[in-house]
């Protein structure tokens, strides 16, 4: 008896031994020959060689624009990188891959999500930002270009942001009185806040005013950090839904009290105490008014309007912020762009009045400094897109399902299109390759899909551009039309990017601001 179960115990392991090896055998030659080859009928776009588990993340520096764009010179302009154990996705690098990703088809009109959705208190499929092209995304959608982000509702807004400008200059014409250090990045970071708070709920920022934004603002940034967490999770494969840092448990807690106190906000614009303290309505007025038509194709619910509220939050502050800080750096940096432009300012304005933004037509090479900027260091450097249906993208067969990061960062510094890419030079937005006036509003939209991406393109294109160009421009106008800037030590500004999926700068923008032209005056 004893004898025949050692002989069963060794015929089992004997033939699960077989069974292993053989698996391994035909999964080998499925990777060699079979459908992951690069046979013709069927060529999967090319792939460094990856690592057992890990796959490719050994490739990856900390700034993973960059990491890409350096794979990309030597595997092509559209690979397959694989990172831990089952996150599979592909990377466009070149004006063209854009052009064929990004046309105005449905296909790749949907974003996937990083990270486990189901730490989020809301259900899934209610994000806007993170949605799939679904029919609540179009209703959204439809909503934003008719009501929340149409020109006349931006054009309301102007008040609230030439007052914030004006409170900018003011707080750095304080810093400067004393010839202390300013840190720039701090006090353009507050601007961006107290505007896109006062835009959705008629509020400021300023902590020492209002404490529920400044709860939820923290609790966004908590927010942030611990989504980021929990997308690592990605490279665990199948693991990655038991949480395993805890990150999870600490993500869905923020949730549930930034949730708290904006129900606490929608309760008080239901019995009329949160409307806009300026002229007209703010978002959430818009949103709330969109709840309760009966009519609407969609119901908006209080959850949808809390999510919404959250990716605009996320969406909004810290890309324009960044934005603005890379352009106040670069013209640092570059003495002759910062006279160039100090000099259309002052002719075009005259000696007596601050710059406003019905000056932006007769100040093209503002807009070119924009532009480039933009270009040279776009907050957005990785866009997110997912197939819906089996295609083609540069010969090579891409399943429905694919995910696709666009890399921005490097095809707007392709050295095929982009003359110096690296260089700041704004005059390349002055004229195009014929030598005639570019059209600069067609250019902002995006409608080059291929090579000038920073607010994307296609139906997915940024919906904030139009306000976040008009905020760009006014601010860095201002700056520049009231202070000179200095930096310690006649140093240049330090403009190494900061680390992950984000194109901030890695350290604050501190410098030293002497009054040109007084504002105040
Ligand atoms: C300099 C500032 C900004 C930059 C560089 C930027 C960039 C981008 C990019 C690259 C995308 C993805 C586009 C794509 O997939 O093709 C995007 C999407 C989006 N952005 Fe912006 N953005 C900025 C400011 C803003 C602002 C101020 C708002 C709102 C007030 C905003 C709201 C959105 C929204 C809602 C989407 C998702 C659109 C959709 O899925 O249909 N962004 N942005």
């Amino acid at each position: 008896m004893a004898a025949n179960n050692v002989d069963l115990w060794y015929i089992d392991w004997s033939y699960l031994l077989i069974l292993i090896l053989s698996s391994i055998f035909v999964r080998v030659a499925l990777t060699k020959y079979g459908k992951n080859s690069s046979s013709p009928s069927t060529p999967q776009p090319p792939s460094p060689l990856p690592l057992p588990v890990i796959g490719h993340i050994h490739l990856l520096g900390s700034v993973l624009p960059r990491s890409f764009q350096t794979l990309a010179r030597r595997y092509g302009p559209f690979m397959r990188i694989r990172m831990g154990s089952s996150l599979t996705f592909l990377v466009g690098s070149s004006p063209d891959v854009a052009r064929q990703i990004l046309k105005p088809d449905v296909n790749f009109s949907s974003r996937f999500e990083l990270g486990p959705v189901q730490y989020s208190i809301y259900q899934q499929g209610m994000g806007f930002i993170t949605s799939p092209y679904s029919p609540y995304y179009r209703f959204m959608k439809k909503l934003c270009t008719t009501k929340l982000f149409v020109g006349s509702q931006l054009n309301q807004f102007r008040h609230i942001r030439e007052h914030e400008v004006r409170d900018c200059l003011r707080s750095v014409s304080e810093s400067s009185v004393g010839g202390d250090a300013c840190n720039l990045t701090a006090k353009l970071t507050t601007l961006m806040n107290n505007l896109i708070f006062r835009m959705i709920m008629g509020r400021r920022y300023d902590k020492y005013v209002d404490d529920e934004v400044k709860q939820i603002k923290e609790l966004v940034v908590e927010i942030m950090e611990l989504g980021s967490k929990c997308g690592i999770y990605e490279v665990f494969g199948p693991l990655k839904k038991y949480d395993l840092f805890g990150h999870g448990k600490k993500l869905r807690a923020a949730m549930v009290r930034y949730d708290d106190v904006l129900e606490k906000i929608i309760a008080d614009y239901e019995v009329g105490d949160g409307a806009c303290r300026g002229s007209g309505d703010d978002l959430m007025d818009i949103l709330l008014k969109t709840s309760r038509d009966v009519d609407a194709e969609v119901k908006l619910t209080n959850n949808h309007i809390k999510q919404f509220i959250l990716e605009m939050l996320i969406a909004s502050i810290d890309t324009t912020s960044a934005a603005l800080q890379w352009t106040m750096a670069e013209l640092i940096n570059h003495h002759r762009v910062f006279m160039k432009l100090r000099e259309e300012i002052e002719s075009t304005v005259g000696p007596s009045r601050l710059m406003s933004e019905s000056d932006f037509p007769n100040l093209p090479y503002l807009q070119a400094v924009v532009k480039e900027s933009l270009r040279l260091h776009t907050p957005t450097p990785l866009i997110f897109r997912e197939c819906t249906k089996d295609c083609k993208i540069n010969g090579y067969k891409v399943k429905a399902g694919t995910k696709i990061f666009l890399n921005t960062y490097a095809i707007m510094r392709d050295p095929e299109t982009w003359q110096d890419p690296d260089e700041f030079v704004p005059e390349r937005f002055l004229v195009n390759a014929e030598g005639s006036q570019l059209d600069q509003a067609e250019l902002m939209k995006g409608q080059d899909f291929g090579s000038y991406l920073p607010f994307g393109g296609g139906r997915r294109a940024c919906i904030g551009a139009m306000h976040a160009s008009a905020v760009i421009q006014a601010t860095v106008g201002a700056l520049i039309q009231c202070f000179d800037w200095k930096i310690k030590d006649g140093d240049k500004v330090d403009i190494t990017v900061g680390s992950g999926f984000s194109g901030a700068m890695a350290r604050p923008l501190v410098c030293y601001p002497v009054v040109h032209s007084d504002p105040f005056k």
